[in-house]
């Protein structure tokens, strides 16, 4: 039976242990807190992130990192993108030699403008091709309910890609491969900013138009980032790029989503956050996916702009003013 050890058991990282057990994997869940750990083993159940959902047998939780490791075939990270080069530099050293490290996060960074696979690879001390990616729509109380959705496995080295796929393929989750890492995750990590974009535009009452053209021209700078940094086009068609859009934007599970409407129903940065149970991936990564493209010479003025609003107060009716102004372009400029 394949050993897996998921790190965080926050929504994603519970809801992942769900699929990897649905799939016949033995999971061992991490956990910081005993009394979350100890409702896993006993009650099945995750009642602060995942109430109501029932977890199968074969998720056991742990406060023990060295127990999670131990055996693990896969070490699947789901903390918070800004924690991970912390948590990761306890949790390394405690893995078998070979394991394959995989992160479920969609953020960059802070001040180093890392992707997570770069931190894992620097941290873990491993090469690129045991490291792999998992992202796409994939909306964690969704996923827990066994709705059907799909996702990507991307790594360096496809073999490895396509053994994590067979390790989380069940009846609901259908995960394909990509070999495009840094595509699959600069999509996932600028989705959650343009989501924020679009759920400022809700909070605003702006209608349907402005939010497709949010997402549509999220996806247009998403993609001239990609191209810059080595990436494939193709992959922000895909369900990193363009599912993974659609998905966020569009559904109130999203937690970015829902922070923009907040802040664009005029509530402030400290109400909002106050608000807000769990991670806002791109409250924090817009910065550091600005950074990106300042370092790689492109324009997002989209992640600009929600930068402005977000961190240096600028109110959302003058950024759309401001955006809706910006020289006329072709559909394609660089
Ligand atoms: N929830 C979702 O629908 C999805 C989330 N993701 C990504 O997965 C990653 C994790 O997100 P969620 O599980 O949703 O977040 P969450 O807020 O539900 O849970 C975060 C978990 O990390 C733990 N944590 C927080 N700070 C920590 C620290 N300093 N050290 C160790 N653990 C810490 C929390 O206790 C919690 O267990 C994010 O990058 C997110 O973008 C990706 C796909 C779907
Ligand atoms: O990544 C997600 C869906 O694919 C979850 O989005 P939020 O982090 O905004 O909830």
């Amino acid at each position: 039976m394949t050993r897996c050890a998921v790190y965080g058991t926050g929504s994603w990282g519970t809801a992942f242990a769900m699929v990897l057990a649905d799939a016949g994997c033995e999971v061992s869940l991490w956990g910081r807190r005993p009394a979350l750990v100890d409702a896993v083993n006993n009650g099945r159940t995750n009642p602060d992130y995942l109430p109501g959902v029932e977890l199968p047998a074969s998720v056991r939780a742990t406060t023990d990192p060295a127990e999670a490791a131990r055996g693990a075939e896969f070490a699947v990270l789901a903390v918070p993108a800004q924690t991970l080069r912390g948590n990761l530099a306890e949790w390394a050293p405690l893995l078998p030699d070979g394991t394959v490290l995989v992160s479920l996060m969609k953020g960059v960074e802070l001040g180093t403008a890392k992707r997570m696979s770069e931190v894992i690879e620097e941290v873990a001390k491993v090469p690129a091709e045991q490291v792999a990616v998992l992202t796409g729509p994939n909306l964690a109380k969704e996923v827990a309910a066994r709705q059907p959705a799909t996702a990507v496995v991307a790594c360096a080295d496809e073999e490895v890609a396509r053994r994590f796929q067979t390790a989380c393929h069940t009846a609901y989750f259908r995960p394909y491969t990509n070999t495009d890492v840094v595509g699959c995750e600069l999509g996932g990590a600028v989705k959650n900013v343009i989501a924020l974009a679009v759920g400022i535009a809700t909070g605003m009452g702006l209608g349907d138009n402005a939010k497709a053209s949010l997402i549509t021209r999220g996806l247009a700078e998403t993609t001239r980032l990609g191209l810059a940094m080595g990436a494939d086009a193709h992959t922000f068609a895909g369900l990193a790029g363009m599912g993974d859009l659609v998905a966020t934007c569009s559904s109130p599970l999203s937690r970015n989503n829902t922070f923009g409407t907040n802040l664009g129903r005029g509530m402030s940065l400290e109400e909002t956050i106050a608000v807000t149970k769990q991670t806002a991936e791109g409250v924090k990564s817009c910065e550091s996916v600005l950074d990106l493209a300042r370092r790689h010479g492109v324009d997002m003025p989209l992640t600009e702009t929600v930068v402005e609003i977000v961190h240096e107060g600028k109110q959302p009716m003058a950024a759309l003013k401001d955006l809706m102004a910006r020289s006329a372009k072709s559909e394609r400029h660089r």
